[in-house]
């Protein structure tokens, strides 16, 4: 059994345990898996003939590893709720401090025979003509971000959390109505880099004519790697309203609306399990051998997906991390009619779905400031009180529902309330909202793994479980979607199937089963929880209509 990560790996350096992959050995074939999430970057290296040789995880997060940045969840502050954007000087600069560390722990990237990896969804990384040159000749006397910056058109990527392109949105949908929706998978939503893009080309368009290319974070990190810009991914291009997935190309006619001359600026869009190129001499400093194949990128979710071990229909997963999220591989097409759900390409093949909720651990973090616990006392405190209390958790601005006003709404005496009824109020409320807004995918999933930070709470499993009447299952790395990277790498590159890489590394280790006896009580509460999101003004129970 591998154990999951400690909780110090976000702040800094290797996790604790340190294993066979870092002591030495033979191995036949290591398979490294990178995400670049909102608040850090993570590595996973696997051994497929030895799962259980795991290399103890890797890790530089932006707040505790970058301060000079200013960004410590992440992104840049701002005092725009709605605008939220990172550094690439800070991802590229974590890139190189990431491999550095595994380079003097000791992790034998000699052995590496291929990567793959995930972002953060729907940032964009717009570029100048420069960038395949700057890119082709990378010197290892100099840092990435020394190198790269220059290249950039756009001085700051719009990050997932971006909710300031509402404008755009009704732009898109004015034009094209519900044939988003249906053919890209999602209404125009303020986050995905199509209204960015739109926005960008509106307000600054001598920079948009000075940018060549414009990646999401995933295809420009991919393109880092192999010194050559890389195609995106089907599971991390639906994330932009640009991808028609009926025909699994750029929709030149929705394209081209966007932005003038978008099209001609949109890297190629390919299925997951396509080798990208080969890795850059310049990683060769830190071990690496250069030409080691690079499979495509992917969205950190889709990534997860494959991490948890659910690529196939059946099984859906709860990510909770800096956003909690809700997807599952589809069965069949077929989209949101509230527009809320969205639609990605399955890194497996085929379709997920996915809900993405952005009061998720932030929120958590601010009611946990709040009562002043520690999040060891936040769980234990959480299980006790049978009260039903409910709150809207908008903290920072949400996307399912649409709330662009940030600001909790409490049905109860929030403010005299003891800090574990809060507590327990919040977690209750977070998870019924996703049982509320996951239904249109008309599935009753009997079992649901979680992973992300704070699926280390086992009150909140205990609320997934009761709430869902669903088993919940954990799997043993919690960097779901690093490791679902490196077993991408290990299919695309090394020729594994994925049913044997599920059954290697993605295996239950524990398992909270419902308590039938709290199915009335979440049923009764769903209902409530449905009225009060119902009478908040400003929060439309659907996007569309
Ligand atoms: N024991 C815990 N209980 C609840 N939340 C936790 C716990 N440990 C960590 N977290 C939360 O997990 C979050 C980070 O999760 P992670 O999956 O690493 O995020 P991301 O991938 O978005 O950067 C932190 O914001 C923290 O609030
Ligand atoms: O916007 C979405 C999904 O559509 C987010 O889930 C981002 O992909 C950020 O992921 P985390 O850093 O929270 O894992």
């Amino acid at each position: 059994m591998r154990p999951s990560l400690p909780p110090t790996s976000r702040a800094s350096g290797r996790c604790a345990r340190s294993t066979t992959l870092i002591r030495g050995g033979r191995h036949m074939a290591l398979y490294l898996g990178i995400d670049l999430s909102t608040q850090g970057v993570k590595a996973e290296l696997i051994d497929p003939e030895n799962p259980a040789a795991g290399s103890g995880g890797f890790a530089v997060g932006f707040g505790a590893d970058l301060p000079q940045y200013g960004a410590p969840e992440g992104f840049v502050p701002d005092p725009d709720p709605l605008v939220r954007a990172a550094d690439p000087a800070m991802w590229l600069d974590a890139f190189d401090l990431l491999f550095a560390r595994m380079r003097d722990a000791g992790a034998p990237l000699g052995e590496v025979a291929g990567i793959s990896g995930s972002a953060q969804q729907h940032a964009t990384v717009c570029l100048r003509e420069c960038f395949p040159r700057v890119l082709g000749n990378l010197d290892p006397g100099k840092t990435l971000a020394e190198q790269l910056v220059p290249c950039l058109s756009r001085r700051f990527s719009p990050i997932w959390m971006d909710r300031s392109t509402a404008r755009e949105c009704r732009e898109l949908e004015a034009r094209f109505g519900d044939r988003l929706r249906r053919e890209t998978g999602s209404p125009a939503v303020e986050r995905f880099a199509g209204p960015q893009i739109r926005k960008f080309a509106k307000e600054a368009p001598e920079a948009y004519r000075d940018t060549a290319a414009i990646h999401l974070a995933s295809s420009f990190f991919c393109s880092v790697l192999c010194g050559a810009p890389s195609p995106v991914d089907y599971g991390d291009g639906a994330g932009m309203n640009l991808l028609n997935l009926r025909t699994l190309v750029w929709d030149g006619e929705i394209a081209a609306f966007t932005a003038l001359g978008l099209p001609g600026r949109l890297p190629r869009a390919v299925p997951s399990a396509t080798i990208a190129g080969g890795l850059s001499g310049y990683f060769e400093k830190y071990g690496f051998r250069a030409g080691t194949p690079v499979a495509v990128w992917s969205g950190d979710n889709p990534g997860s997906l494959i991490g948890v071990g659910a690529g196939e229909p059946g099984i859906a997963v709860v990510s909770l991390g800096t956003s909690d999220t809700f997807f599952a591989a589809m069965r069949s097409f077929h989209t949101d009619p509230d527009g809320y759900g969205h639609v990605f390409g399955d890194p497996a093949g085929g379709f997920m779905s996915l809900i993405c909720f952005s009061n998720g651990s932030l929120a958590r973090e601010a009611v946990r400031k709040e009562c002043g616990l520690s999040y060891e006392a936040f769980d234990r405190v959480t299980p006790v009180p049978e009260s039903e209390h409910l709150l809207l958790p908008y903290f920072v601005p949400e996307s399912t529902p649409l709330v662009l006003e940030p600001g909790a709404e409490y049905g109860f005496d929030w403010a005299s309330a003891p800090a574990e009824e809060r507590v327990r109020a919040l977690l209750e409320s977070q998870i019924l909202s996703m049982r509320l807004h996951s239904a249109w995918q008309n599935e009753a999933f009997r079992r649901i793994r979680v992973t992300g930070g704070a699926s280390k709470s086992a009150a909140l499993r205990r609320i997934i479980a009761d709430v869902f009447q669903s088993e919940v299952e954990t799997i043993a790395v919690s960097n779901s979607a690093g490791l679902g990277a490196a077993l991408r790498a290990a299919n695309a590159i090394g020729g594994i199937p994925f049913d044997m890489l599920y059954g290697r590394f993605c295996a239950p280790v524990s398992v909270t089963r419902p308590d039938p006896a709290r199915k009335a009580r979440y049923d009764r509460m769903l209902e409530a929880y449905r009225q009060l999101e119902a009478g908040r003004s400003g929060t439309a129970a659907a996007r569309l209509r």
